[in-house]
């Protein structure tokens, strides 16, 4: 039997990369995406190797994941129930894809994964790869095996040489990528309090952050961000450099309760730095760029879109439907946004396109606009038509037939 493992790195892969050695008496490759997580790659493959991997698989992953991924999603305005970027749904099926790439060129019977019984990892991993290769086995260890605690895995690994990173003794669970970081359970389960500032892993507090502000100008391509201040800078230095400005000033902290596809409410914190700046701006110039009805439309299937994600469904037809209609969208989606980032907030500076709908000598206020002001009444006249005709039939309508 051969295993290609999706491995992190952490606790709960580390012992079930030699788990499911024992179990299966399989051949075990592990395979670790770098999709920015904090965790340090370099010694990621010798801690595989000595737990027994028989070939170990790191890529960069950071590009694709933003292209293909995150700048799909943040075209199309996703974020799951108004609030959650969804870095890591979003990562899930590139690892997916990958370890099925892997399986079938190593001729592996099997692929694994770390994600629990109860959370949405599970559902993500399995319908990904079900899609991809609808004959590959799955098998997901923690589901599977007897040990029902961190402290059991703890102990597990001591008796098996595993080392563990200190990060295992933390009392959060943390997933983080270059487009935001996940912290869950431990406190943060009582929902009745505020988390601890101490859960935060890259942003200040906005009542800490600086008194100056900060300004940035984005730079758009076809709903793609492109620029800093004028400069045009590939993806990951362009996400890198928001995360940094907008951590240092409190951008994008969230603590959500969300409700996970399996049925059950969890608490959430995420901090999305770039993210908050991303979605904040290119909904400004799409704002200023499309029609209302487009964006209003727009809206519902952002709405759709973001189920999709979190619910595990990427490889899906309706969602690759969805990446047609969004893309036809984004041709005019080009211009620059300025914001300022200050204690948490984003402020909206100055707003620019060749494509801008917005037409000054109709909205303004001035006396010498071209808007036909005359016009209104009729339009008024129209409009108000059906309600007009309600309202007299309401007239002949006897109220007291209702509740008889
Ligand atoms: N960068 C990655 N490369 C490969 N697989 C990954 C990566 N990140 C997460 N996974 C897979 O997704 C699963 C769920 O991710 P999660 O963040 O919950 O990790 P975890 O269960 O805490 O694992 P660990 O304790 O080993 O970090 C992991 O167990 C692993 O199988
Ligand atoms: N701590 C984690 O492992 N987070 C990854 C999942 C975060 C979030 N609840 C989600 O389902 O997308
Ligand atoms: N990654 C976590 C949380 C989740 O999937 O919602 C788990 O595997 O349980």
């Amino acid at each position: 039997m051969k295993i290609v493992l999706a491995y992190s790195g952490g606790l709960d892969t580390s012992v079930a990369l030699k788990w499911l050695q024992d179990k299966y008496s399989a051949e075990v490759i592990a395979f670790c995406a770098n999709i920015g997580q904090f965790e340090p790659l370099d010694t990621i493959g010798s801690k595989a190797k000595q737990i027994g991997a028989s070939k170990v698989y790191i890529e960069d992953l950071r590009e694709e994941y933003l292209r293909e991924y995150v700048f799909k999603a943040l075209k199309a305005n996703v974020v799951y129930e108004g609030q959650y970027l969804l870095a890591a749904p979003l990562g899930r099926p590139l690892i997916a894809k990958r370890l099925v790439e892997i399986a079938q060129q190593e001729k592996a019977n099997a692929v694994a994964h770390g994600a629990t019984g109860k959370g949405n990892d599970q559902v993500r991993f399995y319908c990904s790869i079900a899609a991809l290769n609808p004959d590959l086995q799955i098998i997901a260890p923690v589901i599977e095996w007897e040990m029902k605690s961190r402290d059991d895995e703890i102990e597990y690994a001591r008796t098996h040489n595993i080392e563990i990173a200190v990060s295992a003794a933390k009392p959060y669970s943390i997933d983080t990528n270059i487009w935001g970081t996940s912290i869950e359970c431990g406190v943060l389960d009582n929902i009745k309090l505020p988390p601890p500032n101490e859960v935060y892993q890259i942003t200040t507090s906005p009542l800490l952050a600086p008194d100056e502000p900060h300004d940035v100008c984005i730079g758009f391509e076809q709903g793609i961000p492109v620029s800093l201040d004028g400069k045009v800078i590939p993806p990951i230095q362009l996400v890198s450099e928001l995360n940094t400005l907008g951590s240092k000033h409190g951008v994008g902290r969230i603590d959500i309760l969300e409700n996970r596809v399996v049925g059950i409410k969890t608490r959430g914190i995420y901090e999305s730095p770039a993210g908050a700046i991303l979605h904040f701006a290119h909904k400004e110039l799409e704002n200023l760029v499309l029609d209302r009805d487009l964006l209003h439309y727009k809206a519902q299937v952002a709405q759709q879109y973001s189920e999709l994600v979190y619910y595990g469904l990427w490889f899906s037809p309706l969602r690759e439907a969805l990446d047609v209609f969004v893309g036809y969208t984004q041709s005019r989606v080009n211009g620059y946004i300025t914001l300022r980032l200050y204690k948490g907030n984003l402020i909206v500076l100055n707003r620019d396109s060749e494509y801008a709908m917005y037409d000054h000598s109709l909205s303004t206020y001035d006396v010498e606009d071209q808007f036909d002001h005359k016009a209104g009444h009729g339009f008024s006249y129209i409009w108000s038509m059906p309600l007009r005709v309600k309202s007299k039939t309401d007239l002949k309508w006897d109220i007291s037939r209702v509740n008889q």
